[in-house]
């Protein structure tokens, strides 16, 4: 069996350099494309992935390239792979031949006769996974081979590369009960019913030729999960004793990711006799006990994995000589897998040479790993040129023009508490009924309209230069006019404008902020075929002028019902752009807070008295670390506060935020002082509001009643029910009827329709709830 690679990355990039895979998919689901089609495209997406890491300067046979493709998503990927489908899509199954890719997609995506498994984000990512959903009758056994096939198919191409998937105890700690499971259940305690099948995978990837797997446990660094460190280290020997004590199998290399590797993990997993053991150490130290398992291969996460700086290379080398110098067996590599970042700077011939050069996307990540990995097979010496060359550009980053802007530096030290609070809720509550009048059970949307074929070609034909800045302007005016004029005859009570003029939600907002720069082709996926085009946070942030005023002012001016402006969140505009590295979060969220503050001020000032700021991101970026939690949920809480008190009581606040499971941050939730809080909760069936009556959540909140990440139009009946659900534990006079999210992915004839049986729903539950009165 061969050794270790000295150099190695944790995966790539998975759509596609052009995103290929992203337009094949949707013209397969389209049902433009044949299957035959759209596995060539993935098969080519694949042979790219393996080229390029080569080309960078990794092995073609030495395991040292993983084998990481995923063609929607990496956890429904082990999902398929050892056949733990839910009951509610058994009959995708005969439960004897192998649960193919078509399959996966109904998982994924749902359809008229199955619902879809939820989403969440992975770890502190803007990723999204597939949750598996775990009971005590769920089965498991080697339903898909593909990871087996795609090592053949490396083999054939000339190539031994390293299969990944996601570790069993990973797996079962991001599963949640399946909603048939006990009382009391956890998707852990299945743990020794899976690993035999996880037994079969790797017999079956060692006769397909793979010399090392790798598995993926990032779960095991994280202390967010129901399961505790304790029990997820204790899972880990367990998992790894069965697997590592198999006789046919590739050797283990375990990896994790996103914060340090608890010592009780990594002894639980060395202990086991996993060959290879990979901890980040940018967001973390190394173990402890680390110098007690000399035969061990340390894999050592040192370049970054998950953002696009070119970092400081001697600093990474320093800190593999001195895990070295312990006398520990050592490799570098990624914090993460690469499929955080864009492809390439090769693609980015447009951006100034000077940030360019402070940058680094995958390809040139990787780059850095085969530098680092030279150093430590032939000494520092050989590679003291790129060495030099990255402290350079980092020494020019640290002075450059833009980078500290004085102006931006003094208006944020100057500021003080009061300017972070608004007058008490109670206050406002009173302000705003007299202000607004609007009825009980108010209806809205949260705030994107479909983004049509129609907009995405008026946008490419304005920034072509094809059209002017005046006929885009009076196309996108004639686009509000339209999706105000809809929702006045849905009779929606709330109105948005649509957001037409907005391409991304963050992006739109980094065009428009001085500090940020975007990107040609920087794409990075978010979930399955929805991938964006993170800006880059790379200086001191201000706002040259107002953003959204016309827009909303326009809107307004076209009804009498109250128009929602429409803004992105500090913690929101960092979690989704690639953000500067050299100063706290905190800092930049602060500049970006008092950016949006004026915006506020300016959007009051013309009239506008609902604002909304989302901030879908405030639970994905709470740290991993329980230690982090205080300040991270004060800087995160205090930005958004910063933003929005300088409004006036009569002017409503909304806030939005994608996903459920915050019963983690519902202080935080709370701590946003916002008046109006729309949240996801179709899909968990209003999961969420129980938690929020446990917590007396004192103001309004709209959980979502149609889930938009699904093609599926609710009936009324089932909005109906679910409002129900949603009276049972909020006071009617704090409830809001809203979908889940907005709804730019959707196309407009789903949207009249599920829009329509919102509004009939809400009609029908006032109606129940005057009569009860
Ligand atoms: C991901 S949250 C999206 C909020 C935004 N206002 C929209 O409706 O698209
Ligand atoms: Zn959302």
């Amino acid at each position: 069996m061969t050794n270790f690679p000295l150099g190695t990355v944790l995966g790539y990039p998975r759509i596609g350099r052009n995103r290929e895979l992203k337009r094949a998919l949707e013209r397969y689901w389209r049902g433009d494309l044949d299957r035959a089609g759209l596995d060539a495209v993935r098969g080519e997406v694949r042979a790219a992935a393996r080229e390029a890491l080569a080309e960078a300067g990794l092995g073609r046979t030495d395991s040292s390239i993983p084998e990481a493709a995923s063609t929607y998503d990496h956890v429904l990927d082990t999902l398929v792979t050892v056949g733990a489908l839910p009951a509610r899509f058994a009959d995708l199954t005969d439960g004897e031949s192998d649960v193919d890719l078509d399959a996966a997609f109904v998982l994924a995506r749902g359809d008229a006769s199955h619902t879809a498994l939820e989403m969440t984000k992975w770890f502190d990512t803007n990723y999204h996974y597939l949750v598996p959903e775990i009971s005590a009758t769920t089965t498991f056994r080697y339903a898909n081979r593909s990871r087996a096939d795609e090592a053949r198919e490396a083999a054939a191409a000339g190539f031994t590369t390293r299969p990944t998937i996601v570790g069993p105890v990973t797996f079962l700690a991001l599963a949640k009960a399946a909603d048939d499971a006990e009382a009391g259940f956890s998707p852990l305690q299945r743990l020794d019913d899976l690993l035999p099948v996880y037994l079969e995978v790797l017999a079956d990837l060692r006769a397909a030729g793979a010399e090392w797997v790798q598995l993926d446990e990032s779960a095991l660094v994280a202390e967010t999960l129901d399961a505790s460190p304790a029990e997820l280290a204790e899972a880990a020997a367990r998992a790894y004793a069965a697997l590592a004590g198999a006789s046919e199998r590739p050797q283990l290399f375990v990896a994790t990711s996103y914060a340090a590797l608890p010592d009780a993990a990594y002894r639980a997993l060395a202990g086991a006799g996993v060959e290879a053991i990979g901890f980040d150490l940018v967001n973390g130290v190394a173990p402890a006990a680390i110098a007690e398992f000399p035969a061990v291969q340390h894999v050592a996460g040192v370049i970054n994995g998950h953002n696009i700086w070119r970092g400081d290379l001697e600093a990474a080398l320093a800190k593999l000589e001195e895990l070295r110098a312990t006398g520990a067996k050592v490799s570098a590599s990624t914090s993460t897998s690469l499929f955080h970042l864009p492809h390439t700077l090769d693609d980015e011939g447009a951006l100034d040479a000077g940030l360019r050069s402070w940058l680094a996307f995958a390809n040139e990540k990787a780059g850095q790993v085969v530098v680092l990995a030279r150093a430590l097979n032939e000494g520092r010496d050989e590679v003291a040129a790129e060495l030099e060359a990255a402290s350079a550009a980092l020494a020019q980053r640290a002075e450059a023009t833009g980078v500290r802007v004085p102006a931006v530096r003094e208006r944020v030290a100057s500021l003080t508490a009061a300017d972070l609070a608004r007058a008490p809720f109670a206050e406002r509550e009173v302000a705003q009924e007299q202000a607004l009048g609007l009825p009980a059970l108010p209806t809205t949307t949260i705030g994107s309209f479909p983004q049509t074929g129609e907009i995405r070609r008026a946008r490419q034909a304005f920034n072509k230069g094809e059209i002017d800045e005046a006929a885009y302007e009076g196309f996108l005016r004639d686009e509000i006019k339209r999706v105000v004029d809809l929702q006045l005859e849905l009779g929606l009570d709330v109105l948005v404008h649509g957001e037409p003029e907005r391409n991304d939600m963050v992006q739109y907002f980094a065009e428009n902020l001085d500090g940020f720069a975007t990107t040609a082709n920087g794409w990075v996926q978010s979930y399955g075929s929805r991938c964006t085009r993170p800006s880059i946070l790379w200086g001191d942030v201000s706002r040259p002028a107002p953003i959204t005023v016309r827009w909303a002012e326009y809107a307004q001016s076209l009804a009498s019902q109250p128009v929602k402006g429409m803004l992105t969140g500090p913690v929101t505009i960092l979690a989704w752009s690639f953000v500067r590295d050299d100063q706290p979060l905190g800092d930049t969220a602060f500049q970006v807070g008092l950016a949006l503050r004026d915006e506020v001020a300016d959007l009051e000032a013309a009239g506008i008295q609902i604002i909304q700021v989302d901030e879908p991101a405030l639970r994905e970026l709470l740290p991993l670390e329980r230690a982090r939690h205080a300040d991270y949920l004060k800087w995160s809480v205090d930005s958004f506060r910063l933003s929005t008190a300088v409004a006036k009581p009569e002017t409503q606040i909304h806030t939005h935020l994608c996903y459920s499971e915050f019963g983690e941050i519902i202080e935080a939730i709370d701590g946003l002082d916002a008046d109006v809080t729309s949240i996801e909760a179709a899909r968990s069936r209003m999961e969420v509001v129980g938690d929020l009556e446990a917590h007396g959540y004192p103001r309004g909140i709209g959980p979502g009643v149609w889930d938009i990440h699904s093609p599926r139009v609710p009936s009324e009946a089932e909005v109906v029910e679910l409002v129900e659900i949603a009276e049972r534990s909020i006071p009617a006079r704090h409830l809001w009827i809203n979908p889940d999210c907005g709804l730019k992915t959707r196309g407009y004839d789903e949207t009249v329709a599920s829009l329509r049986h919102m509004v009939a729903a809400a009609t029908q539950a006032r109606e129940a709830l005057s009569a009860k009165q």
